[in-house]
């Protein structure tokens, strides 16, 4: 018997990263090749013509698990019984802007989207934020959540994975050696440029990575402002912001969520517990495993002082987006 189909909400439907996304969670990528799912896509009243478009090519693509979708501006319709809510709308960086620029602009959509979410989805509904500052809106969206108190805190998670899949496509390029072989991989932090990759746990066919590179002024002066600033090198390069490597990160993240990792490391922005001593509630860059549907951070791991200072300075900067959104908090 075919399984019951699973409700998932996206939002910014019409937009780029939309527009990579949709398709492959409607083919089965996301949640499996036997999981049928029902879309319900979220955007602005004006874009609502655009994303009637996308839905037209979604049926002409005849997606066997496509088994329903709706498209509405409201959230408290995109959200009702959803079991996953991917929230990707919101304004995109442009040249030389940062991502604090859009902080209070954006901060808005996700107070309004976490009452929604509170309101109207499945209890256990996984929510992934994509839409930037992502760490700080997924904190706005759990907090407001907090208030109506339906949905766990830590089902509200924000993309780290992009930053994570970027550390070891750039360990392949620098080892000639395939990203398959690499594990351990941790992207600490805010997706921003503080973000700190770290391979210090890092293994290709079981040697350490840092071994085999041996190279600390390339890790510390190459391979971790690359990583850091991949965003703005690529609306640097394209004249937008990336959106099919936004998309696939997406994929990675729910997918590991739902289906589990089997042990392996993947980073997700998640709501701290103290772990490493993040003040609880900040959504940081972690190592995490993930089964049953739950995520777990990897504990126990070795922080020198080199690594102190980086997860500081990037928590420093989410102590200081958290003070910038206070007052939207009530
Ligand atoms: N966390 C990450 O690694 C990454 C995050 N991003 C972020 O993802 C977001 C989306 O990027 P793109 O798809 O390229 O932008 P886009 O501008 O192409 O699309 C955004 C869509 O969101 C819609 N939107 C705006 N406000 C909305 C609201 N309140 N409710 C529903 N929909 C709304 C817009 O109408 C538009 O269709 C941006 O914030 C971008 O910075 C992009 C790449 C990586
Ligand atoms: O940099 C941006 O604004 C888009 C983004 O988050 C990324 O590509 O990492």
């Amino acid at each position: 018997m075919s399984k019951a189909p699973v409700r998932v909400a996206v939002t910014g439907a019409a937009g780029q990263i939309g527009y990579s996304l949709l398709f492959r969670i409607a083919s089965g990528e996301m949640l499996g090749k036997d999981q049928p799912v029902i879309l319900q896509l979220l955007d602005l009243p004006q874009a609502q013509k655009a994303v009637k478009g996308v839905m037209m090519e979604l049926e002409d693509c005849a997606f066997p698990l496509l088994a329903g979708m709706i498209a509405t501006d409201d959230p408290n319709v995109a959200f009702k019984d959803a079991q996953i809510a991917l929230l990707v709308g919101a304004r995109p960086r442009g040249p030389g802007m940062e991502r604090k620029d859009l902080l209070s602009e954006n901060a808005k959509i996700f107070t309004v989207q976490g009452k929604a979410i509170a309101e109207h989805a499945n209890p256990d509904c996984k929510v992934l934020v994509v839409g930037n500052p992502c760490n700080t809106n997924a904190y706005i969206a759990m907090k407001t959540a907090e208030k109506v108190g339906r949905i766990p805190s830590k089902n509200f998670t924000a993309m780290l994975r992009l930053d994570h899949n970027r550390a070891l496509a750039q360990l392949a390029i620098k080892t000639g050696r395939p990203v398959s072989s690499f594990e351990h991989i941790v992207v600490w932090g805010n997706h921003s440029p503080t973000m700190y990759p770290d391979y210090r746990f890092c293994t290709s066919n079981g040697e350490s990575v840092k071994d085999l590179i041996n190279d600390e002024t390339w890790y510390r002066e190459v391979f971790i402002p690359t990583v850091g600033k991949r965003g703005a090198a690529i609306i640097e390069a394209r004249g937008l912001s990336s959106a099919a490597s936004a998309a696939n990160a997406a994929i990675d993240h729910i997918r590991d969520w739902w289906l589990g990792t089997n042990g392996r490391w993947v980073t997700m922005g998640v709501p701290s517990d103290g772990s490493y001593g993040i003040p609880e509630g900040i959504v940081f860059g972690f190592p995490c495993v993930c089964e049953n549907g739950e995520y777990r951070i990897v504990q126990g791991l070795p922080i020198d002082d080199f690594s102190r200072e980086r997860i500081l300075a990037t928590l420093n900067e989410l102590m200081e987006e958290r003070e910038g959104v206070k007052d939207l908090l009530g």
